[in-house]
């Protein structure tokens, strides 16, 4: 069992797609995927994505392993991938073509991709469960987490992989998270068509990173950020999906029909991003009340979001909540994510008293619109092997039911011991932290 987590972008989303410098945090919110040995004659691989609606299985042995396996095509395996090979995409096509939706769709895609180049012929049958606490379609990374989960899952599973263990060092423990990052931009590029790898990036690592790719040729430069500061956010869904790869396409479109205007809009996203880290990491950054550094970022804030305005990426109810953010004088709003619906943040001032936030609270949520409590910076993928929980005190095997009716349960506290699994009144339940009962890759 595997997971990773969703993301929030600070500053940066679309300029990143341009070589731009983004800042990005993991969030608490994550996607976990089950893998199950299917027992049995039939040789088969079922995906169930029950979110999304999405149960399907394929015989192994009739999936196109031959234009798979022409000579030299997995050579790249543990390199990073810079776009889809077009055969490979056409030979999956017909595999996904009866299942109904878009969405649906790439996500199929994605898996069948990793699958069919990361696997082989004679992998075992086996059932792939994925759920997700993370929001699909609203900004915050669903889509990257749920690549690095199949990412991370097929490599350990096809035993090209190893899993975190005490003594692994930052630098075996990098080597690693590449691997898994790789193959997580390319489930992206699968349900993105363009990624910049932002998203992956800090999904795989977890914490915060500074990321920018100015050469699409070479690696992104990354900077993990271990001393981001513990920002006071607030993070509202507007609640209207959209499609990341329709709004990366549309700024596409506006630049080219105006290039050198949106070139200088992205350029000046570039100058936000870089001057938001070098607040972030003076010395004497403080983020309590009275000190200035916080205001700096809140205005830096405000001006991305005018600027993601003017690539058309915003929405009627992002700029509702912007407003009501506004009216209420708590902090800077911006749109976090490809935007167009979505998630909107807004940095908290430190000395609003809480009657303020509670009335805006009422508001936002008398006029449709979700708050999400959730803690940025935390662990970036992990990973649970073998499944076994701690059920009456005896190791068991965590099962497909055990695990669809346990992930995303709320009020699953009352520790009985990290990541134990026990019943509570509605079945099966986690008590205590899923993700702090695995193992996870280190770097500092
Ligand atoms: N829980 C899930 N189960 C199955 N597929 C999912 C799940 N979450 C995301 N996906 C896939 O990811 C797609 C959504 O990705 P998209 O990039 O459009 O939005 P996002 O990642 O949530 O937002 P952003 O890219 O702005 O952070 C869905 O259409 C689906 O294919
Ligand atoms: C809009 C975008 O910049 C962020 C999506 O979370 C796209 C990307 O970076 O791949
Ligand atoms: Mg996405």
């Amino acid at each position: 069992m595997v997971s990773a987590p969703g993301k929030v972008i600070v500053y940066g989303e679309h300029s990143v797609v341009y070589g731009k410098a983004a800042i990005a945090a993991a969030l608490s919110l994550r996607s976990y995927l089950l893998v199950t040995p299917l027992l049995g004659i039939t040789r088969k691989l079922t995906l169930r994505f029950p979110d999304i609606g999405l149960d399907h299985s394929w015989h192994i042995d009739s999936l196109p392993w031959d234009t798979f396996s022409v000579p030299g095509e997995k050579k790249f395996y543990f390199d990073a991938v810079e776009r889809l090979d077009t055969n490979l995409v056409d030979a999956i096509n017909p595999l996904v073509a009866d299942i109904p939706g878009n969405v649906r769709k790439v996500a199929a895609l994605a898996f069948l991709y990793m699958y069919l180049v990361l696997g082989s012929k004679d992998a075992p049958a086996s059932a792939y469960t994925l759920r997700s606490t993370v929001p699909i379609g609203a900004g915050l990374g669903s889509s990257a987490s749920i690549s690095v989960c199949l990412s991370a899952a097929l490599q350990l599973q096809m035993g090209t992989l190893d899993t975190p263990y005490s003594g692994m060092t930052a630098s075996e423990a990098l080597l690693e998270l590449k691997r898994i990052n790789n193959w997580a931009f390319v489930g992206e590029m699968c349900i993105h068509g363009n990624p910049s790898g932002v998203d992956n990036t800090v999904s795989t690592g977890g914490r915060a990173v500074l990321f920018k790719r100015a050469d699409p040729t070479l690696p992104p430069q990354v900077t993990h950020l271990s001393g981001f500061p513990e920002l006071p956010l607030l993070l509202v869904n507007t609640k209207h999906p959209r499609s990341t790869a329709v709004l990366v396409a549309g700024v596409r479109s506006l630049l080219s029909k105006h290039e050198s205007i949106t070139r200088s809009v992205l350029e000046t996203m570039d100058l936000i991003t870089i001057e938001a880290h070098s607040i972030i990491c003076d010395p004497d950054f403080s983020s309590s009340a009275g000190s200035p550094y916080l205001d700096r970022l809140g205005e830096l804030i405000r001006i991305n979001h005018g600027l993601l305005i003017s690539l058309g990426v915003s929405h009627p109810k992002l700029e509702r909540i912007r407003e009501l953010v506004d009216h209420a004088g708590v902090g800077w709003t911006k749109l976090t994510g490809a935007g167009g619906g979505g998630c909107s943040i807004t940095l908290l001032r430190p000395d609003v008293e809480q009657s303020i936030l509670d009335e805006l609270d009422v508001k936002l949520s008398n006029e449709g619109f979700e708050k999400y409590k959730t803690t940025l910076g935390g662990d970036g993928v992990g990973v649970l092997w073998p499944a076994v929980a701690n059920v009456d005190n005896k190791e068991v095997q965590i099962t497909e039911d055990m695990f669809l009716a346990a992930v995303g349960v709320e009020g699953a506290e009352g520790l009985v011991g990290v990541g134990a699994l026990g019943k509570g009144d509605t079945g099966w339940k986690f008590w205590g932290d899923l993700v702090s009962a695995e193992s996870h890759f280190t770097l500092h």
